[in-house]
């Protein structure tokens, strides 16, 4: 069975820099994925390419064994993402929002209205569904975002820091709704800062540094004993450039 994503010397520049400089990653069908790395590593720029958001300048993408670029149309329909920087539709509520996502990809009225109720009683989000998105708070905007990358229940979702800004309460109904999609097959790709979380909710991690995969696989075999904080800060090389300088900072003598 093919892998949910399988990548092959993913490239990405711009003008100077290198963005991304031959990723391979590789996520199993069923995984519930994180991917890490410090700021700048290439995470984001990875999802984008990966989700057929942004074209790559060299190398091959793969979801469930379909090439993204050759046919980004029945790949988009395949898969659901929340962005990072989540442009919705402001205008619109959270229900109408669902509703026009619904429409979008082509599932019938009475299926989408169903969808979508549901989707935002499990989201916490009903008293809130005729308010406007503009009015709606970062994690409201989060658990709407979701809601609408999963109506129409793809086959993998990739999701770019989704618990950013999200309370505890919100996280928790979040990886909720996550774990019951990946018990049922479906791969979930999600990239994040807090390894805690990661470290409870993955069973598969994808360390990246500098635009490369530094380290892959089954979470156990890159924590190898430690805790993936250890680990991450191992592999990437804790920067502790900062305890020279700031000599000015803090009380005066
Ligand atoms: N549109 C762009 N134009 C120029 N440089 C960019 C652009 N997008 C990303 N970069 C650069 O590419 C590198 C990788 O950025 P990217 O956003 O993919 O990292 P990231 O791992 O998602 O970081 P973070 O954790 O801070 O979100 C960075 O050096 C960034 O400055």
């Amino acid at each position: 069975m093919a892998d949910a994503v399988r990548t092959q010397g993913l490239y990405k520049r711009f003008g100077q820099q290198t963005a991304v400089g031959g990723v391979d990653l590789v996520v199993p069908r069923g995984s519930f994925a994180g991917l890490v790395g410090p700021n700048g590593a290439g995470k984001t720029t990875t999802l984008s390419m990966v989700t057929g958001l942004l074209r790559p300048d060299g190398g091959r993408i793969e979801i469930d064994g379909h090439d993204v670029w050759a046919d980004p149309v029945s790949v988009k329909a395949h898969i659901g993402v929340l962005p990072e920087g989540l442009r919705l539709f402001e205008r619109l509520s959270g229900r109408e929002l669902l509703m026009y996502g619904g429409r979008l990809r082509g599932i019938p009225m009475d299926e989408v209205g169903k969808r979508a109720d549901e989707l935002l009683k499990v989201m916490d989000l009903v008293e809130a569904q005729d308010k406007l998105v503009v009015d709606y708070s970062t994690g409201m905007r989060k658990k709407i975002g979701l809601a609408a990358a999963l109506l129409h229940n793809p086959g993998v979702l990739f999701l770019d820091e989704p618990f950013e800004g999200v309370d505890p309460v919100s996280a928790n109904t979040l990886t909720e709704v996550l774990r019951r999609y990946t018990a049922s097959g479906s791969t979930v790709v999600f990239s994040s800062h807090a390894m805690d979380l990661v470290e409870r909710l993955c069973d598969w991690v994808s360390v990246m540094n500098r635009g490369l995969v530094v380290a892959q696989g089954p979470l156990d075999d890159v924590r190898r004993g430690r805790t993936l904080n250890e680990a991450f800060l191992d592999l990437v090389g804790a920067r502790g450039n900062g305890e020279e300088g700031l000599s000015w900072l803090g009380s005066p003598a």
